[in-house]
Order: structure tokens, then C-alpha cells, then sequence
């Protein structure tokens, strides 16, 4: 499903959060956005699911524009993961992933098979299912990050949010989580947008990137046009390249030095 960023800003009181940022996201594609500490990321995807509302501009969901649905038309359509998942929760990591099929559910159904497979095959792709039994505040940090997507997963959304989805995971899990939600959107069709750090994960993965500043885009579009040496340099103060990595035939980035003097 497509979505559409047009024009919005938003305040927290009197502090302007973003200006003017507008994005065109096409079905299936997955949109890394980029950008440092306090820039406006997180902002941005709470104002895509509606948890926050901009004070002008609109947000499209399909055709549709957020402020016509209900928070379960929402949810029926886009999977959240928030950032840092501090569920320190006696639900178990089962528990956690039927919540996914809530939206789904109308007022006192309880779940049928078709739900519970829907959740087990969730919990499979995550790599979660020998967990299912376990309370949330036992597992890891990356353990419950991947029961979180899962969760998301669960809802089988047609655009999944993700703010720092590789936060807390090893190496090893970063890459797995990251080549799941690339098949998954290949596969699906799943429009993805995912709030992230990593450059060298966001250049390898994502077809379009988004690299905000101050709350204003500085730069979007494919890896090769938007994350240019200078915008790297303009957003982030660093030396950095982006090459064709031919081992894995992906873009990678190669970052050399910090041009902070105060660091
Ligand atoms: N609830 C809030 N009330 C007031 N200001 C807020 C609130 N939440 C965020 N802000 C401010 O809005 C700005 C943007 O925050 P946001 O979390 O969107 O940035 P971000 O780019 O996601 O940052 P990070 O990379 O650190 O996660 C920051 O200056 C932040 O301090």
C-alpha cells in the first residue's frame, strides 16, 4: 500500500519539530529514515500512525487520509514497532504477538485458528517461537525486539513502522531481522518505513532513503543520490563514502572520520 507525506509540520508547544516534510512512498518499497539525535524521525512515524497530529499538511494512507480513519482502520493497515521496547511485562512472548490480531478481532471475539496460525507463523519468521512460553520482562533486549515485530507482523499490516528496529539485536540478528523485513516486503508487497542509525545497513536495504535535519529533509531518494558524501557530511558531520560493494552486489558505506571538533 502506498503512503503520502504531504507537507507537515508539527510543534511540541512552541518548539517546531518539522517543516514542510513531504515524501511519496510507493507499495512495497522500504524507506530508511536517517538523521541525528532530535531530528524529527520518531515524530514523523508517530504522525504517520496518528499517534501524533500535525499542526498543517496531510498523511495518505492508501488513498485515504488519516485523519478520516479510526485507530482500527489504522491498525488494520500499519504495523507498528516502536523504539526501545521496555516491556518489562508478565504477558508471555505469546501473549504479545496475539495482541497483533486485536484489530482484527470485533468487540469480545476471541481468536480462531486462523489467528493463531497467522501468529505462529509470525513468531517463526522472528525466530521467536521457542519463546512463546516465556514472560516478557525474562527475555533479552533482542529477544523481545524480534516478539515486538512479530507482534507487528501479526496484525498483517500493509505498511510496517519501525523506529530503530536493530537497536538492541547482535550482529548476527541485525542482518537476519533486516534480510526478513527485505523478503517480506519483496514477497508481500509490505511498504516499510524504518527509522534507523545504521548507514551501512540502511544503504544495503532500504530502495529509498530519507535524510532529515533539524526537522526539514535534506535529501531523499535512492541510495547512490541521496546519501552523497556531502549530505552525509551536511547531516551527520562525518567523512563518509558510499560504494558498490560487489562481494554482496548491495551499497554499503564506508565512514572515516567525525568532523566535530567538540567530540
Ligand atoms: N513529548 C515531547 N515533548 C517535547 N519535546 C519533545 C517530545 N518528544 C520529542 N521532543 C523533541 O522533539 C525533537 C525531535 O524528537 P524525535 O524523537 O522526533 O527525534 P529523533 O530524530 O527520533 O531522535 P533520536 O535519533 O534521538 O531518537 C527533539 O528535540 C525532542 O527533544
Amino acid at each position: 500500500m502506498k503512503l503520502s507525506v504531504q507537507g507537515i509540520a508539527f510543534e511540541y508547544g512552541s518548539s517546531q519539530v518539522l517543516s514542510d516534510v513531504s515524501m511519496d512512498i510507493s507499495e512495497g518499497e522500504i524507506v530508511g529514515i536517517l538523521g541525528p539525535n532530535g531530528s524529527g524521525k520518531t515524530t514523523l512515524l508517530r504522525c504517520i500512525n496518528k499517534a501524533l497530529s500535525p499542526k498543517s499538511g496531510s498523511i495518505l494512507i492508501g488513498d485515504k487520509d488519516v485523519n478520516e480513519m479510526s485507530r482500527k482502520e489504522i491498525a488494520l493497515k500499519v504495523g507498528v514497532v516502536p523504539q526501545s521496547v521496555n516491556m518489562g511485562s508478565q504477558f508471555s512472548a505469546l501473549d504479545i504477538v496475539m495482541m497483533g490480531r486485536i484489530p482484527a478481532l470485533e468487540r469480545f471475539e476471541s481468536e480462531s485458528d486462523s489467528d493463531i496460525n497467522i501468529v505462529k507463523h509470525a513468531m517463526e519468521m522472528t525466530n521467536v517461537t521457542h519463546l512463546a512460553k516465556r514472560s516478557m520482562d525474562s527475555l533479552s533486549g533482542g529477544e523481545r525486539q524480534r516478539v515486538i515485530i512479530a507482534r507487528a507482523l501479526a496484525q498483517m499490516p500493509k505498511i510496517l513502522l519501525l523506529d530503530e528496529p536493530t537497536l538492541h539485536l547482535d550482529v548476527n540478528h541485525q542482518l537476519e531481522i533486516l534480510e526478513m523485513i527485505y523478503s517480506l516486503s519483496r514477497s508481500e508487497n509490505l511498504t516499510v518505513v524504518m527509522v534507523t542509525h545504521d548507514l551501512s545497513l540502511a544503504a544495503r536495504y532500504c530502495d529509498k532513503l530519507i535524510l532529515m535535519k533539524k526537522g526539514k529533509i535534506q535529501s531523499s531518494g535512492p541510495p547512490e543520490i541521496s546519501l552523497t558524501s556531502k549530505s552525509m557530511r551536511d547531516v551527520f558531520s562525518i567523512e563518509a563514502e558510499l560504494y558498490f560493494d560487489e562481494r554482496i552486489q548491495k551499497y554499503n558505506v564506508s565512514m572515516m572520520s567525525s568532523l566535530k571538533e567538540d567530540i
